[in-house]
């Protein structure tokens, strides 16, 4: 497992050992010792979650709040997206920056993205399946978010604006009140 530094402090690029063969190939997905090696402050997974979405489906921006906050260890099984992660920790050095990386089912690269941070991601083919591991359970009444096309944020999520489609709840989002 290869662990490589974004922009952002504390977010980090996972690449997972892949063998290739004429067969198609074999890759370990989540290896708990590597991963408590890497990161031995980090609390241990315990939702495995995944979403199937159609091409320009735009789930984001969310976070869970306070304690109820989850890291989240993403990748793409099929398909292609552009994971965005949005430091949100106003202690942070690196507050309201964000870091934006195409995920997929044949590069097979993992986004890291650490508690206090929003998470979203565009869907750039037909369809993909996104699968993600969070460290804290699900609690729905601590949820929050931010619209995606937030002009303080000014993210480029690689598809054309009228290719977007939301869900209710993410079209109702808010804008930074800084
Ligand atoms: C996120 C989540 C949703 N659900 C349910 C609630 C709802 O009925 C249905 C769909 O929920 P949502 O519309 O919130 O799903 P979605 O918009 O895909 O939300 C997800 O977006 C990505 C970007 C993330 O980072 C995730 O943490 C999560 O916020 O699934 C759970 O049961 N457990 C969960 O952990």
């Amino acid at each position: 497992m290869i662990v490589k530094e974004t922009s952002l402090k504390d977010c980090y690029i996972i690449k997972p050992p892949v063998f290739g063969d004429d067969r198609g190939y074999f890759s370990i997905r989540h290896d708990k010792n590597a991963f408590a090696k890497a990161f031995p402050q980090h609390p241990p997974f315990v939702l495995h979650n995944e979403s199937f979405s159609s091409y320009g489906v735009l789930r984001g921006l969310h976070l869970q709040k306070g304690n109820a906050a989850q890291a989240k260890l993403v990748r793409c099984v099929q398909g292609k997206i552009l994971d965005v992660a949005v430091d949100f920790r106003p202690d942070s050095p690196t507050y309201l920056q964000h870091f934006s990386i195409e995920l997929s089912g044949d590069n097979h690269l993992q986004l890291l993205v650490p508690r206090g941070f929003l998470h979203g991601f565009s869907v750039l083919s037909e369809t993909a399946i996104v699968n993600y591991q969070v460290d804290n359970s699900y609690q729905p009444e601590t949820e929050f978010g931010i619209r995606y096309d937030d002009p303080t944020l000014n993210i480029d999520w690689q598809i054309p604006t009228t290719d977007i489609q939301l869900s209710e709840k993410d079209e109702k989002l808010g804008y930074l009140k800084l």
